[in-house]
């Protein structure tokens, strides 16, 4: 008998927008409410893999050309997929993703104003038929964004950005979800955490059970 292929659900969302607050919450979720046989693997971008870390940290410490970072976040995503993502959905595993190539069109698309039609080659170069069943769009505006962020941690490179680049991101996340209605959930992220849990248990549900 083949195998049924996983589902594959990534996070978005501008720095401090919310997402790794919710990521432990669905793999719980998942895992309590998905039968005793989900395999889950939960994983990051840019990141994923021994040579995708390394390149991560290059890639939030170091200034570079703009087509640099882009093709080196395109560079950790294709061993990500190779490595990880590909494997795991054909053994039928659930893969968790802290962020996709959506980040690559919200911050270096946007943020940086990297060329569409370069990204969307990249994007058809490296992956032309996987996309995530799932995107969790974690919404908030900029200020609110920015505070919780200061009350956390130092910043790394991106963090440090200013107000117009999220302005951008932000808004490049929001074509693409209109883009992409599909597979695209926004979640007001200016909501209670308890109130967003609970939106996230309902689109969890209907998942499982579709
Ligand atoms: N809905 C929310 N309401 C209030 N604070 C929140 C909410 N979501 C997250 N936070 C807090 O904001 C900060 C940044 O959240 P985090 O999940 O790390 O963001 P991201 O991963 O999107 O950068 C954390 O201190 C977190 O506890
Ligand atoms: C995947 C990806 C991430 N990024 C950026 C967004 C984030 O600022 C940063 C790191 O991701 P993030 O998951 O936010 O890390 P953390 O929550 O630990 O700070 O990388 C891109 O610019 N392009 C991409 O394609």
């Amino acid at each position: 008998m083949t195998q049924q292929r996983g589902k594959f659900i990534s996070f978005e969302g501008i720095d401090g927008a919310g997402k790794s607050t919710h990521i432990g919450f669905v793999a719980q979720f998942l895992r309590s409410h998905g039968g005793a046989d989900i395999e889950l693997v939960t994983t990051r971008e840019p990141g994923g893999t021994p040579l995708g870390e390394k390149l991560r940290d290059l890639l939030l410490h170091e200034k570079m050309h703009l087509e640099t970072e882009a093709l080196l976040m395109f560079a950790s995503r294709r061993e990500h997929i190779a490595q990880v993502i590909e494997p795991a959905l054909a053994r039928g595993a659930w893969v968790i993703s802290d962020r996709f190539t959506d980040a690559s069109f919200a911050y270096q698309g946007g943020g940086r104003g990297m060329d569409r039609a370069k990204m969307e080659a990249l994007e058809q170069w490296v992956h032309p038929h996987l996309q995530p069943d799932l995107t969790f769009l974690f919404d908030v505006p900029l200020e609110v964004a920015r505070a919780r962020l200061d009350a956390t941690r130092s910043l790394d490179k991106f963090e440090q950005e200013q107000a117009d680049f999220f302005a951008a991101t932000r808004q490049e996340y929001l074509r693409r979800a209109a883009q992409f209605p599909q597979r695209f959930r926004i979640i007001d992220s200016t909501q209670t955490i308890a109130a967003i849990q609970l939106q996230l248990s309902g689109m969890l549900q209907a998942e499982l059970s579709a």
